[in-house]
């Protein structure tokens, strides 16, 4: 088997807002928002030499298609907000069409737990649409400041047995979902 010795690097900007509740941080507690950069560096699940011919390990515009829907479509603009924030009661009495919109992590949506969710759906994104792709790594800048890199196993870092409910949670889903309200 050939090693990976190339690697593709997708960047998309996105607007956000978010609050964290389980810390001490009365600033982040509130909610306020970010215009973030997420980048992913994606690799070949059996990788191979160039062909000599069209000399692609993927194509750009087919690696990055379903990403980008997802994130321009689904991501832009969420409100990203721990499971158990009471925010989503909120929403789910006043504001229910608005649910879709709720991006929900297990515990604050911090950069990191961002950063693990979208290392996992991008993944199950791959894998639905037989992608000959893999995402090894995730970098989150969420302000010109401050910047999470990922690398690692999302499992390893989200609970997905969260809400208690039966199937997969929607960042192991290959589907568009943000949440599984
Ligand atoms: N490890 C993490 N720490 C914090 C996160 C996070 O996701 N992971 N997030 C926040 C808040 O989102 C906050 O908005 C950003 O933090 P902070 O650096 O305090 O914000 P500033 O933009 O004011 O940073 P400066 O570099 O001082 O401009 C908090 N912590």
């Amino acid at each position: 088997m050939t090693t990976n010795e190339f690697t593709l690097l997708f960047r998309r900007r996105f607007s956000m807002a978010h609050r964290l509740i389980a810390g001490d941080s009365v600033k982040c507690a509130v909610p306020h928002g970010h215009n973030e950069t997420v980048s992913v560096k994606l690799e070949a699940v059996d990788p191979a030499p160039l062909d000599g011919a069209a000399n692609m390990v993927e194509s750009f515009a087919r690696a990055k298609a379903t990403w980008h829907r997802w994130i321009d479509g689904h991501v832009d603009h969420a409100l990203q907000l721990s499971h158990r924030d009471p925010l989503i009661g909120y929403f789910r009495e006043h504001e229910p069409e608005k649910l879709p919109m709720l991006l929900i992590t297990p515990g604050d949506p911090t950069t990191e737990a961002l950063a693990a969710c979208m290392m996992a759906k991008a993944n199950a994104l791959f894998a639905t649409e037989t992608s000959p792709l893999r995402c090894v790594e995730v970098e989150i800048e969420e302000t010109p400041t401050n910047t999470v890199i990922f690398r690692g196993v999302p499992e390893h870092h989200l609970d997905a047995g969260y809400l208690g409910l039966p199937g997969a949670p929607w960042w192991l889903r290959g589907d568009m979902s943000i949440n599984d309200l």
